[in-house]
């Protein structure tokens, strides 16, 4: 049975102190021990180490928001992976749309950054997902496949134990507007036979998708109990920890049958 992983992603949010208040937030809430539900948070670079000191111990894990590929060096604004597992980091979120469609990321770029990071045994939370007008031209799957064939070129089977892939439907993104659970459901179906296809049914049995874009406590639920739905990618509800914690307990009561 694959674990529920419930992310945080703060994007260009919080201050260090709202930040620190927020995390310590979640660690009065997530047990110790917490089997059930895998809590991830995922702060701007800057406080990284001080929400990762919050977090310290916790079941709250911490993680970044993207790395860069080279080694430590010359690269002006950048952030290597050996900086991210020196201070105990232990995931990193690539491929996200406002990387892709802002930063302008290729697929290129990201499976660089993909393998580096897997390398250095970040966890890889890598993140897939169509544009409106893409959807409406029937090219949702096409998406799909170019995004997870070129995010994940040359990425050996043995890594899987380290990737996460998110389902993030780019309409769906701060809009409000929510994939139906049935358009979930049938992403991640696809996302989990390009798996077998491309794998192993193993790795595709066991590798987690979750679901991004507008992830709100009155919707966790019914996302999260689709069959092919391993969790949540949460931007602005994961801000509020009176948001947050309800999509976590929601998983968990699920996990729980
Ligand atoms: O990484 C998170 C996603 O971009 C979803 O953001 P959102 O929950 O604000 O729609």
């Amino acid at each position: 049975m694959r674990r529920f992983l419930v992310a945080g992603n703060w994007k260009m949010n919080t201050t260090k102190e709202s930040g620190a208040e927020l995390a310590k937030a979640l660690v009065a809430e997530v047990p110790e021990e917490n089997q059930a539900v895998e809590v991830l948070v995922c702060p701007p670079f800057p406080y990284l180490t001080t929400i990762g000191d919050v977090v310290n111990g916790s079941g709250v894990g911490f993680g970044a928001q993207n790395c860069y590929h080279e080694a430590p060096g010359a690269f002006t604004g950048e952030t290597a992976t050996e900086m991210l597992t020196d201070i105990g980091c232990r995931s990193v979120i690539l491929g996200h749309s406002e990387r892709r469609h802002i930063l302008n990321e290729t697929d290129t770029d990201i499976n660089l950054k993909v393998k580096k990071a897997l390398d250095a045994g970040l966890q890889v939370i890598l993140c897939v997902g169509e544009l409106q007008s893409e959807r409406e031209s029937d090219q949702t799957e096409a998406v799909l496949n170019t995004q997870m064939t070129g995010g994940l070129e040359g990425v050996d089977a043995a890594a899987f134990g380290q990737i996460v892939i998110a389902y993030e439907p780019v309409w769906a993104i701060g809009t409000g507007l929510t994939a139906s659970p049935e358009q979930a459901e049938s992403a991640h179906q696809y996302l989990r036979n390009w798996l077998k296809e491309h794998y192993s049914a193993e790795i595709a049995d066991s590798t987690r998708i979750l679901y991004g874009g507008s992830v709100k406590p009155d919707n966790a639920r019914e996302l999260l109990s689709q069959n092919n739905v391993d969790g949540a990618l949460v931007g602005g509800a994961s801000l509020k920890a009176e948001l947050f914690i309800p999509i976590i307990q929601a998983a968990a009561e699920l996990s729980a049958g």
